[in-house]
Parts: structure tokens; C-alpha cells; sequence
């Protein structure tokens, strides 16, 4: 197995560069099999498990996909006659799987896709996604595990969205390009990834207006075709390493970051005395000396991330004084807090909120990532330890970060990926990782 072993202490400085985001390349896969001609050509696509993962599901579905990987790039053919069952092996594999249900359902009139269950986050249930299907026309059964939609034909309809999910607004976008007549989607999700999509289905022929507020109208069309889409900065990625930059009081320029999607990370990190400004290449940021508390909720988009969430409890657990975090979205977003604890952190779970009672004098740990941002979290933490952090779990890690280590270190930290013996030989010999480290 592999982990991440980093030496506290170091202020980061330079420049980091950020890859496009995963979570508007995953649904814009999906979307790919939309396009019955021509090919889709994908540019700044970032390389990450998951997206290999998709990229799987794609070709058990009859596309062809070609990913150049130096040059971050993926074509997909999807002329063919396509399958439409999606199974479990692939599904429990990436919960985001399900987005390929709307597309599937609008290029073939039917779809089987293994239900998705739940994750270490959270139970994550597909109903508003199954109600948006059904409101355009579509027939839903659930039996053995799967989930299976058809319809001969879908038709527009008016949809209001419980909740402004992301997977549900994609989903349903996504089916309602090729029904007959007009969809308008309310209190919809309005992400830059949802932006995004709309943005590359318009290219491939779709008539969608609206992404970026409450209201989404799409024209349904009879056809779709491939076209070239640049995949949208990760402004995830952007704000971890803007986190990673104000806690260890660095000076770091976030290479393209687009600051307009992370205002609200960014208005909470001001007020907390770090300085982030607009640089014509990027956003640069900042750390102080000392650190303010504040208090952070986690909403839907324009609201605090829940993806920024623990990686900005790392902030709050380094500031002079007691924060607050409330998780909304979520049920289940705090289990990187435990391992945290082994670092040295005090915090209480209340309910949904945590009380986190800073400063944090961290000391390094052993410490296992439960999830994706829980690792990034976890590295984060190790970079303001004293002494050796080990962070193990990595399959969540790559994910959704390609080469983090490599990026963190080339800015001045003292980190590295390394393979270590089977977990019970390493049991036994806790200094290894020390070694193989220095
Ligand atoms: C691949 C991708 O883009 N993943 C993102 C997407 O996940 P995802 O699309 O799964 O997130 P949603 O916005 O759908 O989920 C948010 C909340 O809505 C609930 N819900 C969702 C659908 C549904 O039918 N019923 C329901 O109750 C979920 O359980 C959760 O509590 O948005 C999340 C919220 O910003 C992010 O954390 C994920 O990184
Ligand atoms: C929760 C996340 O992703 P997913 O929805 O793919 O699990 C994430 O990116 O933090």
C-alpha cells in the first residue's frame, strides 16, 4: 500500500497550477453519450481515478474512448448502438455513475443502472433525480438492487427541485435536451460544474438558458452531435490549496483559480486576516501569522462548499480561538475530526455543528483518510504538525487530486508518496515510514 508522509513546518511559497474539476468532467462524460454524431473531444480533463472509472462505465455502455493522459485530453465516439445497463461493479465503484440514468434514458429510451447506495458522507438517495425522470415521462422500477427507466418517448415538463441537488439537476438536464417541447426546472442547482454542462451541452446542439440561477429552461431537440469542450477550473482544488497556503502563513498564487467560484471560501479566509487577491494569472493568497476564528455553514451553491468543509476546519482548528462549523449538507461529513483528534485537536460534535477550540498545538500522527476531502483534509494538517504525519487510505485521495503530494512539495513542503509493506508487517515496524521518508 501507499501513504503520504509529511514532515510539519514548512511555509508554502510559489506557484501551484490546478486541473480541471471532477465534478463537471464526470457529468460531461455522461453527457458524451448524448451525441449520436460526430465524436466529443474533452480538453483539460484531470487524471483521476474516478474519471477512469467513468471512462469504464462509457465502454461497457459501446462508446469508444480515447485518453491521452500527458495531453489531458478524452475523445468519445458514441455513434454506436449503445447498452443501456450500467452495473453495480461500476456504480458502487463512483456514486456519480448515476448521471449517465438521464442520458441513457433520452438516447435510448431506456436505462438500467445499479442503485448507488450510500457513502461514508452520507446516505445520498436518487429520488429527486427519479421524480424529475418521471415528470418528463419516464416509467421508474426499482428491483434487485437496480433501478431501471423507459419511456418511448420523453415530453417537457415543469419540475421543481425539494432540494437544489446537483446529480438531479444534471440528470434531469440531461434527459430533458432530447424530449419533446420545453422542461423549465426550478430551484435548481446553479454550481459552476452545472454551468459547465450546460455550457458543453449548447455546443453539442442542446437549447438550455438559465444555468447559474434558480431556473433552468431547456428546448427539447431531436439530435445531439460531438463537439470540443475546455473543462472547467476545479475550484475545489483551487481552495484546498488556498487553505493549505493560509495555514501554513505561505505566499501562494493559485494558478488560474477563479475567484468569482470561490467567493464564499474566500470572504470566510478574509476574515480569518488572510490575504487573497485577484492576480492577472490567478488568486493569490496570503497566510498571517495568526489566524481569527469564524464561523462556517456549509449550503448548497453560492453557499459554503461542504467539499471546502474539512479542509477549512483545519483553519478554524489552527486559529486563535473557538469556531464554528455547521454541516447542512452532509449527515455525515465529520469523521475526519477523529483522526484529527490523534493530531492533538479539541473539538465537540454538537448535532450537525462543531465546536472546534483553537489554536491546535497538531503533533503528527498515524491518521487514515475516510473519504476524499477527509484526506486532502488529513495532509493539510500534517503540513502545520510537529514531527511525521502518515496518511494512509490514499484510493480516496486520487479520487479527486492528481498528483497532490508533488504539487504540495514542489511549493516548499516536506511530503512524500511512498509504498509501504502490507499493513500488519507495518504494524510492527512504525519507524519505517520515517526512514523511507528521509
Ligand atoms: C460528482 C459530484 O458532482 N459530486 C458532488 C455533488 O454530489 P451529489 O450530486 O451526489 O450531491 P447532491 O447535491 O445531489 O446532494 C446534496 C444533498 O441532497 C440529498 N439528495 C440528493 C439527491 C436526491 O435525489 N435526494 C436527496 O435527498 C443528498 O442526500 C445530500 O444530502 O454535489 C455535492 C454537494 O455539493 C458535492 O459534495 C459532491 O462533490
Ligand atoms: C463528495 C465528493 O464527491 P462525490 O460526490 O463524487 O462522492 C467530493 O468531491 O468531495
Amino acid at each position: 500500500m501507499e501513504e503520504i508522509v509529511v514532515h510539519g513546518g514548512q511555509r508554502l511559497t510559489g506557484n501551484v497550477h490546478i486541473e480541471g474539476a471532477k465534478n463537471a468532467v464526470l457529468p460531461i462524460l455522461a453527457a458524451s453519450i448524448l451525441a449520436s454524431e460526430g465524436r466529443t473531444r474533452l480538453t483539460n480533463v484531470p487524471v483521476l481515478s474516478d474519471v477512469f472509472t467513468m471512462n469504464n462505465v462509457l465502454r461497457f455502455l459501446n462508446t469508444t474512448i480515447d485518453f491521452d493522459e500527458i495531453n489531458k485530453e478524452i475523445t468519445i465516439d458514441a455513434t454506436r448502438q449503445l447498452s443501456s445497463e450500467a452495473p453495480f461493479q461500476y456504480v458502487s465503484k463512483m456514486r456519480a455513475s448515476i448521471v449517465v440514468m438521464g442520458p441513457l434514458l433520452a438516447r435510448c429510451g431506456h436505462a438500467k443502472v445499479a442503485m448507488p447506495g450510500g457513502c461514508a458522507i452520507g446516505s445520498r438517495p436518487i429520488d429527486l433525480h427519479l421524480k424529475g425522470l418521471s415528470a418528463l415521462g419516464a416509467t421508474i422500477e426499482r428491483h434487485d438492487g437496480y433501478v431501471e427507466a423507459s419511456a418511448e418517448h420523453l415530453h417537457g415538463a415543469s419540475i421543481y427541485l425539494d432540494f437544489p441537488s446537483v446529480g438531479a439537476t444534471q440528470n434531469i438536464m440531461m434527459a430533458a435536451t432530447l424530449a419533446e417541447g420545453e422542461t423549465v426546472m426550478e430551484n435548481v442547482a446553479r454550481e459552476p460544474e452545472i454551468v459547465d454542462l450546460a455550457n458543453c451541452l449548447n455546443q453539442m446542439g442542446a437549447r438550455i438558458t438559465g444555468a447559474g440561477t434558480e431556473t433552468l429552461r431547456i428546448e427539447g431537440v431531436r439530435q445531439l452531435h460531438g463537439c470540443e469542450h475546455s473543462i472547467v477550473q476545479d475550484r475545489i482544488e483551487a481552495g484546498t490549496f488556498m487553505v493549505a497556503a493560509a495555514v501554513t502563513a505561505g505566499n501562494v498564487l493559485v494558478e488560474d483559480a477563479i475567484s468569482e467560484h470561490n467567493k464564499p471560501l474566500i470572504s470566510k479566509m478574509r476574515e480569518m486576516g488572510v490575504v487573497v487577491r485577484d492576480e492577472p494569472d490567478g488568486v493569490r493568497v496570503i497566510g498571517p501569522k495568526q489566524l481569527k476564528p469564524t464561523s462556517v455553514k456549509t449550503l448548497p451553491h453560492p453557499g459554503f462548499p461542504t467539499d471546502m468543509q474539512p479542509q477549512m476546519t483545519i483553519l478554524q482548528l489552527c486559529a486563535q480561538g473557538t469556531s464554528l462549523l455547521t454541516e447542512t449538507v452532509f449527515e455525515n461529513r465529520f469523521m475526519h475530526l477523529e483522526e484529527l483528534r490523534r493530531m492533538n485537536a479539541d473539538f465537540k460534535v454538537e448535532g450537525r455543528s462543531v465546536i472546534l477550540y483553537g489554536p491546535t498545538d497538531f503533533n503528527g500522527a498515524q491518521v487514515a483518510a475516510t473519504d476524499l476531502r477527509a484526506a486532502a483534509a488529513l495532509v493539510i494538517a500534517g503540513l502545520v504538525a510537529r514531527g511525521y504525519t502518515e496518511v494512509t487510505n490514499l484510493k480516496y485521495l486520487d479520487r479527486g487530486y492528481f498528483d497532490f503530494h508533488g504539487k504540495l512539495a514542489r511549493l516548499g513542503a516536506d511530503v512524500k508518496r511512498i509504498s509501504v509493506p502490507d499493513e500488519s508487517v507495518y504494524a510492527l515496524n512504525s519507524d519505517y515510514a520515517h526512514e523511507a521518508a528521509e
